[in-house]
């Protein structure tokens, strides 16, 4: 688990402030050792509140950690003078607290002025705009050696050898070594607290029998199970030699999912399913990353403003935030905020869209350009849609559908605020492409999936989601899949793409539908997606062997980018097919794909359970309520027909 939140870690370089707390630290640390005498009890109160806040840590996760991270942040963003004020009382109780500890007081002014430095950057000229988005934040970009060798007064005299020693040359060396300690002072806090290092499995952690009888009359003990959870993951790591004579491994796996149901309260099937996707020690990892929500992320919204103004802007209002990462430029992570992000003068003006980070991947990889015909297929509430019309500058044509009516009044919403004028909102099925229009030089399918990669925000999905769902949601992604292809002009000179993506990390929903796709419209070839991140798509899974070019898929796990789980796929239409002016409705089609399916004997069981009496009842009901919704009465209705 230490491994995890290691991975998780953001390298960013440090800001003076991230510095400075660090060398005071450091020092702190230091200074204590050598005077161990008087300092014990002060000593013991700092490690108290040290391994307070790391069980809390533990307890919290990574949120606990994104704050802690947050707290070494909260300077760094501070870039214009009401930023500073906050950043000054930061400092200010930092001074308190080093005054206690007999530490060097440090000159805020001047502090506040390097700080300041650190982010000027007068140059607005456009022409250096894509240079600088990149590199806004990068500290060895954004800081001159040379020029603000001269302000080194920003750190007293006073401050001791090290921070005489230290200068804007050294800075980073200095930074890194920091860095190595905290991270393996953070690993340490980690280890102490599982004591998973030290943890030497019981030779019996199986309970016995009658253990699990007397087990099941008493709550749950969550202490125990995490301990047990633990040990069982390093027995199946090495079996040979730990499993304990008489069990076998199926025995532990059966525990350990029991526990898993018990201590994150998943179903057993879901639990299964998800489980059989990682080792067990990733596994553990994957259901922790998902008791906590991903940090909130924005994106700049670039027909209005620049990442660097809107983060200034931000910063303004008491908004602490940094960059999510070097593989993108629109994206910003907040920390906190003083004032509700949703709201901002900026939010109301469409200069930003709250949007989880992994939204972002399949627009990037979807490589929208200026002037194309692109279809947002499954489009509500509209993230990618106005990231997709941001991309082409307004230019061209986004066409903009769901079949949700209700969902696209969100969408249409977010297209006026965020000032997209290239772009057309239709409400259908899109299995109904390309019967409605067709022929687009690019086409997303962002598909309605069962959302295992996002329960970390909707944690209901690990009790809602049943085997059906398993079934009939691939069901519908394929339909959409093959429309999508059906859709796209395998002549168009700058694109012949389709990216389909889902936030599910079900394979049923992500490799069986591209390699189902790829086997049905040979006329399209999996591509590079182009993203800087992501794991490669299983090539084969419990015995599905898939075309081995699935391995071009990309996969997000929460617990390893610490974005939602999420799937991407990006296909180039190679040749024109006779599906291309496919005219069926979405029930002909449905009935094709059942029909194929079954005589390919593809997919098994999954076209078996659909009941058409069931159908009808749904059909039913769904025809009631949509009169309902436009004030007829449904019975008056049924009359008048006959
Ligand atoms: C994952 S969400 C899309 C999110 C959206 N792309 C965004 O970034 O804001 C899936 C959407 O698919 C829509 N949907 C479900 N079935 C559909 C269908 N047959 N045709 C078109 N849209 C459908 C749902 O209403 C839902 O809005």
């Amino acid at each position: 688990m230490g491994s995890r939140r290691a991975k998780n870690k953001q390298k960013d370089p440090p800001s003076i402030e991230e510095f400075q707390a660090r060398k005071d630290k450091k020092l702190k640390r230091e200074r204590e050792k050598s005077k161990k005498s008087i300092a014990s009890d002060e000593n013991n109160k700092v490690k108290k509140q040290k391994t307070d806040s790391r069980s809390k840590q533990k307890v919290n996760g990574a949120r606990s950690k994104t704050k802690s991270k947050k707290a070494s942040k909260e300077d760094k963003t501070s870039i214009t003078e009401d930023s500073e004020d906050s950043a000054l009382e930061n400092s200010q109780t930092e001074e308190v607290e080093h005054r206690d500890d007999g530490l060097p007081e440090v000159d805020l002014e001047e502090l506040s002025k390097a700080k300041k430095s650190l982010f000027d950057d007068d140059d607005d000229d456009q022409e250096d705009e894509d240079d600088e988005l990149k590199d806004e934040f990068d500290l060895e970009q954004e800081y001159d050696y040379e020029e603000d060798a001269d302000e080194q007064p920003v750190f007293s005299d006073e401050e001791g050898i090290d921070l005489e020693d230290l200068n804007a040359a050294n800075m980073e060396e200095l930074s890194r070594k920091l860095d190595e300690e905290n991270a393996a002072e953070e690993q340490d806090a980690e280890k102490e607290l599982t004591g998973a290092d030290q943890l030497q499995p019981r030779a019996d952690v199986l309970p016995t029998q009658e253990e699990e009888e007397l087990m099941a009359q008493q709550a749950p003990d969550l202490t125990t199970i995490r301990t047990r959870m633990i040990e069982i993951v390093k027995v199946l790591e090495d079996f040979k030699n730990l499993g304990a004579e008489g069990r076998s491994r199926t025995d532990y796996t059966d525990r350990l999912l029991k526990d898993i149901c018990e201590y994150f309260g998943y179903t057993p099937f879901l639990a299964e399913k998800l489980f059989n996707l990682f080792s067990p020690a990733e596994a553990l990892e994957f259901f922790e990353a998902n008791e906590i929500s991903r940090p909130i992320t924005i994106r700049t919204n670039t027909l209005k403003t620049r990442r660097r103004d809107l983060a200034q802007a931000l910063v303004n209002r008491g908004v602490n935030l940094q960059p999510i990462g070097p593989w993108t430029k629109v994206g910003l992570q907040i920390f906190d905020s003083q004032v509700p992000i949703g709201a901002t003068p900026e939010y109301l003006a469409g200069q930003y869209i709250l949007q989880a980070a992994s939204s972002f991947l399949p627009v990037v990889a979807l490589d929208p350009q200026e002037n194309e015909r692109i279809l947002d297929m499954a489009a509500a509430p509209g993230g990618k849609t106005t990231y997709i019309s941001a991309l082409m500058k307004n230019t061209g044509c986004v066409f903009a559908n769901d079949a949700n009516k209700a969902r696209t009044k969100s969408l249409i919403a977010n297209i006026h605020r965020l000032g997209c004028t290239n772009t057309i909102v239709c409400n259908y099925d899109a299995r109904e492409f390309p019967k409605v229009i067709g022929g687009f030089d690019r086409i997303l399918l962002d598909a309605p999936c069962s959302g295992t990669g996002v329960i970390g925000k909707d944690q209901s999905v690990k009790v809602s989601r049943t085997e059906k769902d398993f079934i009939q949601i691939p069901h519908l992604q394929k339909q959409l899949l093959l429309s999508a292809i059906d859709s796209v002009d395998s002549h168009s000179k700058s694109g012949g793409i389709i990216v389909y993506s889902t936030c599910s990390v079900a394979v049923e929903e992500d490799e069986s539908v591209v390699d189902y796709a790829l086997r049905k419209r040979p006329n399209v070839k999996l591509v590079e997606t182009g993203l800087q991140i992501g794991k490669e798509g299983f090539t084969s899974f419990r015995g599905k062997k898939f075309h081995p070019s699935v391995k071009l898929t990309r996969r997000y796990y929460p617990h390893t980018y610490n974005v939602d789980g999420f799937f991407v796929a990006k296909f180039q239409k190679i040749g024109p097919s006779p599906h291309d002016d496919n005219q069926a409705t979405p029930r002909e089609k449905e009935l094709a794909a059942r029909q194929e399916a079954l005589e390919e004997g593809i997919i098994h069981s999954d076209f078996s359970t659909f009941n058409d009496e069931e159908d009808k009842k749904y059909i039913q009901k769904s025809q009631k309520n949509s009169l309902l919704k436009k004030g007829i009465n449904p019975k008056a209705a049924k009359s008048e027909k006959k």
